[in-house]
C-alpha cells in the first residue's frame, strides 16, 4: 500500500498553485506588497502559531516514541526565523497581544482543536501537515525570486531552508504511522481534516491581504 500522505498530493498541488496566484504571495514576491500587510500577517500568525504549537504538545502527549519527541520540537526552527523577522519590522509581543485574533485566524484556530477534541489525534496531526506541506512547497518555488524587499525573500527563504524540509517530511511521516493503524473512517477523517486545513491555509492569505477585521 502506497503512503497516506500520496493520496493528499494532488489537494496540497491544488493549494500550492492557488497560493502562488494569490495576489498575497504575488505581491511579496514582487515586493509590492504594503509593509503594514506583511506586519497584519505576521500578528495574525504569531496567534495561529501560538495554537499551532500548543497542538503540537496535546497531540504529541497522545504519540509513541519516537514521534512524541519528534513532534515536541518539530516547530522550534520555525519560531526562532519569526523572532529575527519581528525585530525586523519592530514587531513587539505587546503589540502582538493587544492585536485580536481576527476571523479567519479564528475559524482555523478552531478547526485545529475541533478536529482534535472531536476526532482526536490522527486527525489533529493531519489537520497540521498542510501548513509545514503547503509553506515548504511555496518557498521552494519562489527561493530563487529574489523579492527586491530582503523581508520577504528573508520569509520564503525561510521556509525553503533544509530543515523546514526536513519538518515536512517528518510531519508527513508522522501522519503516515497515523494512517496506517488507522480504519477507513479515521482515514477519512484525516482526509477531511487536512482538506479543511488547506481550504484555511488559502482563506489565511485573503485574511493577511485584506487585512479583515471583525464586523459585529
Ligand atoms: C497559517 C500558517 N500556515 C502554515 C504555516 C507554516 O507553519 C504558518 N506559519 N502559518
Amino acid at each position: 500500500m502506497s503512503d497516506f500522505t500520496t493520496t493528499l498530493t494532488g489537494t496540497i498541488n491544488r493549494t500550492c498553485q492557488e497560493s502562488i496566484t494569490h495576489p498575497f504571495i504575488d505581491q511579496l514576491s514582487s515586493g509590492k506588497l504594503p509593509q503594514a500587510t506583511f506586519r497584519y500577517y505576521l500578528i495574525q500568525d504569531h496567534h495561529y502559531l501560538t495554537a499551532f504549537n500548543q497542538l503540537h504538545q496535546l497531540i504529541a502527549d497522545h504519540l509513541p516514541e519516537p514521534d512524541a519527541t519528534i513532534l515536541r520540537h518539530l516547530s522550534e526552527g520555525e519560531d526562532l526565523a519569526r523572532e529575527k523577522m519581528h525585530r525586523e519590522i519592530n514587531l513587539s509581543n505587546a503589540e502582538i497581544t493587544a492585536a485580536p485574533v481576527a476571523p479567519t485566524a479564528y475559524a482555523y484556530i478552531s478547526h485545529m482543536y475541533y478536529q482534535l477534541n472531536r476526532y482526536g489525534v490522527a486527525a489533529a496531526a493531519a489537520g497540521l501537515l498542510p501548513c509545514y506541506w503547503l509553506y515548504s512547497r511555496v518557498a521552494q518555488k519562489l527561493t530563487g525570486h529574489h523579492s527586491p524587499v530582503p523581508l520577504y525573500q528573508e520569509f520564503f527563504d525561510s521556509y525553503a531552508a533544509a530543515d523546514f524540509t526536513a519538518s515536512t517530511d517528518q510531519m508527513k511521516e508522522i501522519v503516515n504511522h497515523q494512517a496506517s493503524e488507522a480504519n477507513l473512517a479515521t482515514r477519512q477523517q484525516m482526509q477531511a481534516a487536512f482538506n479543511i486545513s488547506c481550504y484555511y491555509e488559502k482563506q489565511f492569505w485573503q485574511m493577511a491581504f485584506e487585512q479583515q477585521e471583525w464586523k459585529y
